[in-house]
């Protein structure tokens, strides 16, 4: 793994050492070197090891109960190692707690759909500026006039990130009210707006047809064109050749084939693993 303190921009091409060009930038965001899990008995990963290079899309993908579900947990401090070493942008992160692989610069999106019920799509957001402001998150979503500044630097935030993902239009509906590849879509705002410059996405695309996940994968584009470092585990092969640089096969808890997608999805080992020939 390579050893670095330079980061990307963040979405949006702002940073205070944004070259504004796109592209990786060939430092490392996360590195990862012989990760292992074991719950009791059962060996859910092994040697795990594979570097993301910074603004670039990498996909993890691999049959049902691979162990993709619980390496995302890992890498996002919801979880122990049973062994191994993460870097997330050069530096140790390995054993952190989700908080404090947050303030590394780590925001994710879960497999299952977790928005709060009740909260149009701009306070999903807002809730997500939370880490970035001075008032809590109860007192931002309230008007009053003693954190008004806060309210309206949180609400222009929200707004900003609604408009990158394509959802400023729909800022005032009740986010379950929204379709599925909306709701998706408010997650993946919703994540963004903690500024994160390493973006985890859980199954984006599930269940959703080309109409939604077209419009994923185009986000996915914008992102890594502003800089973002973006990992993915998905099923959608089709959005794994089109929008990924790189994809990590895992099967039974063993990486069994890294690449560019298309070479990568096509391995033999890759076939056998999905289709048992
Ligand atoms: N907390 C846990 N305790 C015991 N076993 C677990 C736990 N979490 C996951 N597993 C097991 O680890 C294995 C990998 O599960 P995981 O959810 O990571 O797979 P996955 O590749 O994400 O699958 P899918 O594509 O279906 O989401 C499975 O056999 C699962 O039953």
């Amino acid at each position: 793994m390579s050893d670095t303190t330079a980061r990307p921009t963040p979405y949006g091409a702002r940073g205070a050492d944004s070259t504004g060009g796109a592209g990786s930038t060939g430092s490392t965001a996360l590195g990862l070197d012989s990760i292992s899990k074991s719950f009791g008995g059962l060996h859910v990963l092994s040697s795990v090891t594979f570097d993301v290079p910074e603004a670039t899309v990498f996909g993890i993908a691999g049959p049902n109960g691979a162990g993709k579900t619980t390496l995302l947990n890992l890498l996002t401090g919801f979880g122990t190692f049973s062994g191994g070493r993460m870097t997330i942008h050069g530096q140790d992160a390995t054993g952190k707690d989700a908080r404090a692989i947050s303030a590394l610069g780590v925001a994710r999106t879960f497999q299952n759909i977790r928005l709060f019920r009740g909260l149009t799509v701009r306070e999903q957001v807002e809730a997500g500026t939370y880490r970035h402001r001075k008032a809590s998150l109860l007192s931002s979503l309230a008007v009053s006039p003693t954190d008004r500044r806060d309210r309206q630097e949180t609400r222009a935030a929200a707004e900003e990130v609604l408009e990158f993902v394509g959802l400023a239009d729909q800022a005032d509906r009740l986010a379950e009210t929204m379709s599925y590849g909306d709701q998706r879509r408010i997650e993946i705002a919703r994540a963004l707006a903690t500024r994160p410059t390493l973006l985890m996405l859980d199954e984006p695309t599930a269940g959703m047809n080309d109409a939604d996940w077209l419009p994923i994968a185009e986000l996915l584009d914008r992102l890594r064109s502003d800089g973002m470092t973006v990992v993915v585990v998905e099923h959608n092969m089709r959005l794994l050749e089109r929008s990924c640089d790189r994809v990590a096969v895992i099967a039974a808890g063993e990486v069994i084939a890294e690449d560019e997608p298309y070479t990568c999805l096509r391995r033999p080992e890759v076939r056998r693993a999905y289709f048992g020939k």
